[in-house]
């Protein structure tokens, strides 16, 4: 044998370390399902990015209501409002929407 050739039990070898690679990297047990999560990952990172900048504009709108209520006299929190949002989400996406729901209101105006 050269030292350029590469034996079956070599090439066996190294097919096992990438198949085990690809399942620390993704939990999958072929390189073929490691590769469609691996792409899919990406995309999930993308969107939450994207929700994160939701969250975010969100923040910003709710703050300028608030600051507007309170510079006019009124209170920083409306409970009414805070309902319809609730019921908004949890018509969308069930009893999780709800606790969704009561986060994001947390971060646009911070615990009552
Ligand atoms: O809609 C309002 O009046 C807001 O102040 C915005 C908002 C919200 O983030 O959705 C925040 C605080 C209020 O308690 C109710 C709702």
């Amino acid at each position: 044998m050269t030292m350029t050739s590469t034996s079956t039990a070599q090439q066996t070898t190294a097919t096992a370390a990438a198949t085990a690679t690809a399942t620390e990297r993704t939990g999958a047990r072929t390189e073929s399902a490691a590769e469609l999560i691996g792409g899919a990952r990406d995309r999930i990172d993308a969107l939450d990015d994207r929700i994160i900048g939701l969250v975010q504009e969100r923040m910003a709108v709710s703050a300028v209501i608030q600051e507007a209520r309170i510079g006019s006299g009124g209170r920083r929190v409306n409970l009414s409002r805070e309902m319809e949002v609730l019921g908004h989400f949890r018509d969308a996406l069930g009893k999780p929407g709800t606790a969704l729901a009561m986060t994001l209101l947390e971060l646009c105006r911070g615990r009552i």
